[in-house]
């Protein structure tokens, strides 16, 4: 069953186009990776879901409804980003016990552990926390609350790498247990893909990748050789990345439709093939510019 379909889902700020039609559909009970450059229109995405803006077209369905001021989704879901404001008379301990109120599987327990775990002061106020205790705090509300659909974005924001590991950990333990959908913006892929099943890449407010992460990790395959020898093998394909490796030679990154016995003839020819990183593919293939960085001081060697 779907618990989030997008159809031709867009969604404008005036002139400017954040989601272009897009269209996509996340089953219940999976682990999504959100992904893409800044400005890809990921929040935008997420706020969409979460029911907290509306699109200028097309149409958002949760758990086969409008989300748009739904009871039933904000009772159901829980939204966990670095500008969550909490009512600042109360403690954290305070703002955990109406938290348990609200949400109907709401974990105690878990909650208590987790904030034992992270040396949280119970009498301390939300606003004083320094931006990583504040996500880590957010983040055993997300976790605790055990909603049918828990978007976190960019929840990693400001926590230290010990912190955001634990994160990852306590996420991948909680939603095996208690499977749900789960739905985590990032712009560390390498760090997260462990704990993922899908990840859904987006770019210039449309989907660009949407499959499981074992089959992102395969999806392309990286060439080193002389350039004469990669040119007669990828005539014609799509290179979504490219770059010099010594006099003549160049490494090229494209999609692998490859078979094992052609990618033999490449070694025969003198390429040499290797996997890429799921995070590498989704930077090369939402790469602004021909070259990248590089073409930005070539230029200015030039001048
Ligand atoms: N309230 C708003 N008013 C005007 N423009 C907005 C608003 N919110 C987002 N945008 C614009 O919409 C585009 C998509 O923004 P969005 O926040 O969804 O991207 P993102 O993928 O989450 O980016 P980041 O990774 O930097 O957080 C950006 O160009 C952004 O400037």
């Amino acid at each position: 069953m779907s618990v989030i379909e997008c159809t031709d889902l867009s969604k404008r700020y005036g002139r400017l186009q954040a989601l272009n039609q897009l269209s996509l559909s996340i089953k219940e009970n999976k682990m999504i990776g959100l992904v893409g450059r800044n400005g890809a229109g990921k929040t935008t995405l997420l706020k969409l879901i979460a029911g907290f803006i509306r699109p200028t077209s097309g149409e958002v369905k949760v758990f086969s409804g409008n989300p748009f001021n739904s009871l039933r989704v904000s009772a159901n879901s829980i939204f966990i980003d670095d500008e969550m404001s909490m009512p600042a008379a109360l403690t954290l301990q305070e703002i955990l016990k109406e938290a348990g109120r609200f949400y109907e599987k709401w974990d105690e327990e878990l909650a208590n552990r987790l904030f034992d775990y992270f040396s949280f002061d119970p009498r301390a106020y939300h606003g004083q926390l320094s931006k990583g205790m504040k996500s880590t705090f957010n983040m055993i509300l997300g976790l605790a609350s055990r909603c049918p659909l828990t978007i976190f974005d960019e929840p990693t924001t400001g926590m230290d790498a010990a912190v955001r590991k634990d994160f990852y950990r306590a996420l991948l333990k909680e939603y095996i247990a208690y499977p749900r959908t789960i739905i985590v913006s990032s712009h560390h892929l390498n760090e997260i893909e462990d704990v993922l099943e899908d990840v859904l890449l987006i770019n210039d407010g449309k989907v660009r990748l949407h499959l499981p992460v074992s089959e992102l990790k395969e999806w392309a395959v990286g060439l080193t050789g002389k350039i004469s020898s990669l040119r007669k093998w990828t005539e014609g394909m799509e290179i979504i990345h490219e770059n010099e490796a010594g006099p003549g030679r160049a490494y090229i990154v494209m999609k692998n439709d490859f078979s094992p016995d052609q990618l033999q003839q490449m070694r025969q020819d003198g390429i040499e093939s290797a996997s890429v990183s799921a995070s590498d593919v989704c930077v090369y293939l939402t790469n602004r510019g021909e070259g990248g960085i590089d073409n930005v001081f070539h230029r200015h060697e030039l001048v």
